[in-house]
């Protein structure tokens, strides 16, 4: 496996009960790039995320994170690599009934063993990476806007110090500036602390914003991973539709505007 591949996947079959939902699928993700994963509702984006992530069984195949397959790690080892990773589930997430701070510390309270203040101190410096100041430590994320309750789940995300970040449709719920200052966020955060991340999207703005490569899920696999440019030569039925489509256009014209 080359280095500059964080993580790889060969052959994952996944499947309820006799509904396939990824036969024989190949991708790799590479070390410090963003990468979109697209495809039709229900074509396995979340599945896939949560394979990777360790809540999903597969059928078949073979998950490798820097080389190894996850299949040989201890229980202590599997417990360490997540340890490094980020996720911004769906919805979010948060705990409603901790505080801003609270719910950013409460990865390390899990994971590392630290003061207090200390854990207060870096609950507040991720909150802040994530553009948030102290003025909301102490609120509880019901007193939150949607895009606030976004940046904190960010921060949580990072209080570890991850080498990845998955995030599952980051900009979902966010009006267009929201989104837009979110993809920012996530760009700028990616370059400074040299993250690799794997984001889920529908958001065709993202994509043009922030994507080094995206891949496509289209019958059971992975039907196309390529740079935009690239992806939008592909004569594959359902990205030509999602990319030439009226959507796709309006995204695109919004880019050269
Ligand atoms: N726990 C489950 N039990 C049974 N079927 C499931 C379960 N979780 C997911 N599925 C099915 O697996 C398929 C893929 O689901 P998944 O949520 O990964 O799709 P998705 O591509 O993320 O969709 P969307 O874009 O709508 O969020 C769907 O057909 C879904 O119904």
């Amino acid at each position: 496996m080359s280095a500059d591949i964080l993580i790889s996947i060969r052959g994952l079959r996944t499947a309820f009960g006799r509904h396939v939902v990824h036969d024989n699928l190949d991708l790799d993700i590479r070390r410090g790039e963003i990468l979109g994963l697209v495809g039709g509702s229900g074509t396995g984006k979340t599945v896939l995320m949560n394979a990777i992530l360790g809540l999903q069984n597969y059928a078949a195949g073979d998950i490798l994170f820097n080389g190894r397959h996850f299949s040989e790690l201890s229980a202590a080892e599997r417990r360490k690599v997540d340890s490094r990773w980020g996720v911004l589930f769906q919805n979010g997430a948060l705990f409603t009934s901790l505080t801003v701070l609270e719910n950013v510390m409460a990865p390390l309270r899990e994971h590392v063993d630290m003061s207090i203040p200390l854990m207060e101190e870096i609950a507040g410096m991720k909150l802040g990476l994530a553009g948030l100041d102290s003025s909301v430590f102490d609120r509880f994320p019901s007193e939150l806007s949607g895009g606030m309750r976004k940046r904190v789940a960010l921060a949580r995300a990072l209080a570890l110090d991850p080498d990845i970040l998955f995030l599952d449709e980051p900009t979902a719920g966010l009006d267009p500036i929201g989104a837009a200052a979110f993809d920012a966020l996530i760009l700028e955060l990616s370059r400074a602390l040299d993250l690799t991340v794997l984001m889920i999207t529908h958001d065709l703005d993202s994509l043009y914003a922030i994507c080094d490569r995206i891949a496509v899920l289209a019958d059971k696999r992975v039907a196309a991973v390529a740079p935009l440019e690239a992806l939008m030569r592909n004569p594959h039925p359902w990205i030509q539709e999602y990319f030439h489509g009226p959507r796709g256009r309006t995204a695109t014209a919004g880019k050269e505007n």
